[in-house]
């Protein structure tokens, strides 16, 4: 598995795929049996590499008795960031995961979304090269996940790399370059389009002027779309469809 500048990874698997177990070995917490993990030509548990990488684990707390602002200027110390850079730095988080208003909130009095967004500021305080994240949306109302969409997205466009998994589908369509399907091995990776490309065996034609669904193969598309006389939509299998293809046919 790659992960290049650039560029959004995700790995896709269903519960003790060993998503969370490759992840803690990319950051240095466990050490694989076989193979070898290179983060920047360096081994994960390199100094030089952890002041570069950005985590966010599944199960992690910021530090409670702490405020907001303190948890990331302690977490921007230790990764060496200068205080001038570390105090913009927050500032500029704080402002784009909307966490300015509870800037001096104990953490520890932070609701759980709140919660995992000042996590994901604090993987970012140091801006990091590589971003790990584990489920970094997970318990996120909708207008929460999309800022952090955004934010990942604009990392990427300026050079970054990220790896993350997710159980939202639709998360991993928007957001990846590439998605790897992950069940203790590799079972199947390539960009959204090469993945839909393959797995899409059929269509699905909407009519709703007569409020009907076709499920049909590519070549009867065309027949029934000349058929309707007005508004109809063609759907593809969503990722969704595709994810569970690929893991009901292990
Ligand atoms: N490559 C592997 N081969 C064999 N066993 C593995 C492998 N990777 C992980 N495991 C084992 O599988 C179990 C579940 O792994 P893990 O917690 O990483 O799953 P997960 O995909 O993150 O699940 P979830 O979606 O529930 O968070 C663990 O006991 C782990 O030791």
């Amino acid at each position: 598995m790659t992960v290049r500048e650039n560029e959004i990874v995700s790995i896709l698997g269903p519960n003790g795929a060993g998503k969370t177990t490759l992840l803690k070995q990319i950051y240095g917490e466990l050490e694989p049996d076989k193979g070898e993990i290179r983060i920047l030509d360096k081994r994960p548990t390199d100094v030089k590499v952890k002041k570069k990488i950005g985590t966010l684990p599944q199960e992690v707390r910021p530090f409670t008795q702490l405020t907001v602002y303190d948890n990331l200027f302690y977490i921007g110390r230790i990764k060496g960031v200068n205080k001038k850079t570390l105090e913009e730095r927050i500032e500029e988080l704080l402002r784009k995961l909307d966490l300015e208003h509870v800037k001096m909130k104990i953490a520890r009095d932070l609701s759980g979304g709140m919660k995992r967004k000042l996590l994901l500021a604090m993987a970012l305080v140091n801006n990091p090269q590589l971003l790990v994240l584990d489920e970094p949306t997970t318990g996120l109302d909708p207008e929460g996940r999309r800022k952090i969409w955004d934010l990942l997205l604009d990392m990427k466009r300026n050079g970054k790399s990220i790896l993350l998994t997710t159980h939202y589908l639709d998360e991993a369509e928007k957001l990846s370059n590439r998605i790897y399907f992950l069940n203790k091995k590799v079972i199947f990776s390539g960009t959204p389009l090469e993945i839909k490309a393959k797995f899409t065996e059929w269509y699905e034609v909407i009519d709703y002027t007569n409020n009907k669904v076709y499920k049909v193969g590519g070549d009867k598309v065309k027949d029934i779309v000349m058929s309707i006389k007005g508004k109809f939509e063609v759907k593809t299998p969503s990722l969704e469809d595709i994810y569970l293809q690929i893991f009901q046919s292990e």
